[in-house]
């Protein structure tokens, strides 16, 4: 590992330079410098916090850590014969100390022995952009280092939670997602902001593990973004387990008098909630406010639009890659563009053929049309390519197939009162897939096979041939094509 070595307050030029720069070493930045190294392209990583990014230790694997047990208690509750020996709470101390484990307790070494092992130098500090191609990096004790890239600058700064500017809302220190997913107890109660996938996921963590949680939900129902059964699914379960869900609320205020007491969030139809942690689960926003964006002609604050090779448009040497050019915010999502943009850069490095036609070595087709996700909730979601709104919206020809999960042997078999949908989304002109989306328990390692299905763009004629195993959860792959062709 490299580290900044100049006096503090000077600043020191790099030796050479390198091949390629990186800001930021989350999941994405990580696999753009493997993707170079492996090209033998010199490469440089720069990280302010902790090598791993947001997914290692406020994101992904804590929240999964919290929520695997809640959701394997609520699958064996309702498996005849077992039931009754999970009937207990659950050893929240256990699960905490789990979730540090799997957080490393938020120690990156293994990271960055990583990356020190595929050959990328690790600079200690925040990267900021002082022209075309050049990075500055000032490490913690305030001393810089100028960095510059031969052949391309990669920012994969990723985002911050969005906190809504709302009276009272500073001296209350709201959770985000970092406090929701490292808090070292379970709060009384927690009221929850924003009914999308980190509202629903920590809902139900901490519902699980013992609070009495309050979703506050100002549209119609969890989940908006997906098929809305999916969304209705999720709703009911955390109802059942025993979490409030208000829906077309707004919060107008948050006051919290006495730094140990209670919170009120007061609401715009008159009424208040009272609790002792109020989380804003209500978006992100990329990091790129202190990136020296202005210094190379584009604004700060702003996602950074890039073209299917995630370049930046209007450069040749600026890429962004991962949730900072907001095309699908999911760790196996950037990683699929690092891997994308890795090659492109190692391509033009080399002056070789750039293949960025849809689905070539180059683009990072997938984002537009098949891109996954699990929800880890009670019961689980799982979902690629388009809802039948988006695909309707596109102007797509399209039949929604649905199916009740809760008819198929292996569900039965699963759970007993066993509740979950599927649909797919049916391009009727050219018969393939468009979307597929599972809602109940135990569905989310089935979710692969759709996006098979649906980045493959197999056709309907030749699924037929794809004969799922009996009795698995999988055969609603049969039922849907039965129900598909009447
Ligand atoms: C609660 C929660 C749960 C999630 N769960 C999942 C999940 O289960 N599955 C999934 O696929 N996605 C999940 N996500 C989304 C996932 O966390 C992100 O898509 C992923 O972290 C994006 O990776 P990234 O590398 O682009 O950014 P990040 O992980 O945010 O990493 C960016 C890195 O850049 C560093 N950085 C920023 N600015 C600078 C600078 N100027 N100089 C140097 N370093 C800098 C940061 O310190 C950070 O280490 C979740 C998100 C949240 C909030
Ligand atoms: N399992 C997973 O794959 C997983 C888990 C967590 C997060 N993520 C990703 O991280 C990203 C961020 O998730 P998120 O849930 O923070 O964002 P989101 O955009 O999915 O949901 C935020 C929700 O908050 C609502 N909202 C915004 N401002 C509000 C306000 N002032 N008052 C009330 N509600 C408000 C929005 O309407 C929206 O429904 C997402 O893109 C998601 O895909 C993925």
């Amino acid at each position: 590992m490299t580290d900044s070595t100049a006096d503090a307050g000077k600043t020191t030029t790099g030796g050479s330079p390198y091949d390629v720069v990186v800001i930021g070493a989350g999941p994405v930045g990580e696999n753009v410098a493997d993707r170079a190294r492996a090209a033998g392209l010199t490469t440089a990583v720069v990280e302010s916090e902790l090598v791993g990014g947001e997914c290692s230790y406020w994101a992904c694997m804590p929240s999964k850590a919290l929520l695997r047990p809640v959701v394997a208690r609520a699958d064996a509750r309702r498996v005849p014969g077992l039931s009754a020996a999970v009937r207990g709470p659950l050893d929240t101390a256990a699960v905490l100390a789990h979730r540090d484990e799997e957080t490393s307790h938020w120690k990156d070494d293994g990271q960055v022995a990583w990356l020190d092992g595929v050959g990328a130098d690790v600079f200690r500090g925040t990267g900021r952009l002082t022209g075309p191609r050049e990075v500055t990096v000032t490490a913690p004790d305030g001393t810089e280092h100028r960095l510059t890239a031969r052949h391309a600058v990669a920012v994969c700064t990723g985002t911050r939670a969005v906190v809504p500017d709302l009276p009272g809302v500073a001296e209350a220190r709201p959770w985000t997602s970092r406090e929701a997913t490292s808090a070292d107890r379970a709060p009384g109660r927690l009221v929850v902001v924003g009914g999308g996938v980190v509202g629903v996921e920590m809902a139900t963590a901490w519902q699980g593990l013992g609070s009495e949680v309050t979703l506050l939900i100002r549209g119609g129902g969890l989940l908006p973004k997906m098929e809305p059964f999916a969304g209705e699914l999720v709703a009911d379960a955390l109802g059942e387990a025993g979490a409030r869900i208000r829906t077309g609320v707004s919060v107008t205020a948050v006051r919290r008098r006495d730094p140990g007491g209670p919170v009120t969030v007061e609401l715009d139809d008159g009424d208040h909630v009272e609790a002792d942690e109020i989380l804003f689960a209500t978006g992100r926003a990329p990091r790129t406010d202190d990136l020296g964006l202005e210094t190379v002609g584009l604004e700060p604050g702003s996602w950074l639009t890039v073209d299917d090779s995630c370049r930046v448009e209007g450069t040749d040497w600026l890429y962004a890659v991962g949730d900072v050019n907001h095309r699908a915010l999911l760790t196996h999502q950037g990683k699929y563009q690092a891997r994308v943009a890795g090659a492109a850069i190692a391509a033009r490095a080399g002056q070789a053929a750039v293949d960025t036609a849809p689905w070539g070595a180059h683009a990072a087709t997938a984002d537009h049309a098949a891109v996954p996700q699990v929800v880890f909730t009670d019961p689980e979601v799982a979902s690629v390519g388009l809802t039948l709104a988006e695909a309707e919206r596109a102007g797509r020809r399209v039949r929604a197939v649905d199916y009740d999960l809760g008819s198929v042997a292996g569900a039965g078999l699963y759970a007993d009162g066993y509740r979950g949908r599927a649909r797919m989304v049916v391009d009727l002109d050219r018969e393939i897939l468009l979307g597929v989306t599972f809602a109940g328990p135990g569905i989310g390692e089935l979710l692969h096979s759709a996006t098979i299905a649906v980045a493959g763009e197999v056709p309907i004629a030749r699924l037929w041939h794809a004969v799922p195993a009996y009795p698995t959860i999988s055969e609603v792959w049969l039922r849907l094509l039965e129900t598909y062709r009447g």
